[in-house]
């Protein structure tokens, strides 16, 4: 007799959207669906979005990164918005106070290939960042360039969790080939 199969529960990643003018409904949050389209498009392990929606404010950015991590249990979260040069864009300075240390290539590689893009690029802080096994990305707030900028981490996202101790994630390698070194 063969067991039953054990069902896995989904896998859950954080997405957090800063924006004063979509947590206030001046427009609708296009860039926080659009992490979660594009998880759904490259992700081959099951999961599910828990996602936040806040002011420009580093206290509610603070709060929804760390409920997400340590409440929560997302070893993946994703924000978007609020990483340029205006006063209110603070975004990646609440990333760095949440997390015990930088993983600076993350802001690099999204940036070179942003800037191949759009010139523009060069004015997203965006930066990532550990808060113990959980990895914190930043993105710019423009849905156009949520695409780019995972295109450019994603192989690189599921190795890192490997060596966190965060969720196993595997991607559809037909869109997504994650890095992994042999024998790991
Ligand atoms: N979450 C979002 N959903 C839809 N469009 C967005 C979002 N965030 C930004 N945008 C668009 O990208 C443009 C530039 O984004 P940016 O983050 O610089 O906005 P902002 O000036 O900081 O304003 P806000 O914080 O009110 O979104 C915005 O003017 C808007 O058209
Ligand atoms: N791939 C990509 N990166 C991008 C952009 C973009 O459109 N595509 N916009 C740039 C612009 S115009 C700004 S001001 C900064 C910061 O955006 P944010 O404040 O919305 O986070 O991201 C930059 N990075």
């Amino acid at each position: 007799m063969t067991a039953d199969p054990v069902s896995v529960p989904p896998v859950p990643i954080g997405v957090v959207t800063a924006s004063d003018r979509a947590s206030r409904g001046v427009y609708a949050d296009l860039s926080g669906p659009a992490i979660e389209s594009y998880l759904a498009e490259v992700l081959a392990t099951p999961f599910r979005i828990v996602r936040r929606l806040v002011e420009d404010e580093r206290p509610a950015i603070e709060a929804a990164l760390i409920e997400l991590v340590d409440v929560e249990g997302c070893s993946l979260v994703v924000t978007t918005g609020g990483t340029g040069p205006s006063p209110r864009d603070v975004t990646p300075e609440a990333l760095a106070a949440v997390c015990d240390r930088m993983m600076p290539g993350f802001g690099e590689a999204m940036r070179a290939k942003s800037l191949a893009i759009v010139p523009t690029a060069i004015l997203s802080r965006q930066e990532a960042g550990l808060r113990g096994r959980a990895l914190i990305i930043n993105l710019p707030g423009k849905p156009a360039s949520i695409r780019d900028c995972l295109d450019a981490v994603m192989p690189a996202v599921p190795y890192c969790l490997d060596l966190t101790g965060g969720d196993r994630l595997d991607t559809r390698p037909e869109r997504i080939v994650a890095f992994r070194p042999k024998g790991a």
